[in-house]
């Protein structure tokens, strides 16, 4: 597994936050920024994030925004992309054991460091299901195709 994050600006903390905890559980993982607090704009490091994960460059993908919501937003325009704005450890577990998202989205004005690094943790231990919700994935496919 690997794991490729981003933020923007109003990220950049949790981002590391979180980054630091890949680091220390020994995930593969590759930080795309940015570096620095200056103002940046969230749909450029989606995009990045999300093409690694269509592509297969990383297995999943985590972004953090001052809300989550923009990061969200633009992942899910992605064709591929299940993107997950999630504030509890809850959220995270149905989101990769119903949905099978490939991308979780934290608000660092939402959550703090404790409360993201948990998610981040429910996040990557839970598997998808399958079952009736491998039919209901395949239906948010056909969705996507037809536009
Ligand atoms: O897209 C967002 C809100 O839906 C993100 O939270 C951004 O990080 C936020 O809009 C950035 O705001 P800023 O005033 O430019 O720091």
């Amino acid at each position: 597994m690997k794991v490729i994050l981003a933020s923007d600006h109003a990220g950049l903390e949790l981002r590391q936050e979180l980054v630091a905890a890949l680091t220390a559980r020994g995930v593969a993982h590759e930080d795309v920024g940015p570096v620095t607090r200056d103002s940046v704009d969230y749909p450029d490091f989606a995009a990045r994030v999300s093409r690694a994960v269509t592509s297969g460059e990383a297995t999943l993908g985590v972004l953090v925004c001052g809300t989550g919501i923009g990061m969200s937003i633009v992942a899910n325009k992605h064709k591929g992309i299940r993107a997950a704005l999630c504030t509890t450890e809850f959220e995270a577990r149905m989101a990769r054991a119903h949905n099978d998202a490939n991308v979780l989205c934290l608000g660092q004005r939402v959550v703090g460091a404790g409360v993201g690094r948990a998610i981040l943790e429910a996040f990557l231990s839970t598997a998808f299901e399958g079952g009736r919700h491998e039919r209901r994935v395949q239906m948010i496919r056909e969705a996507e195709s037809q536009g």
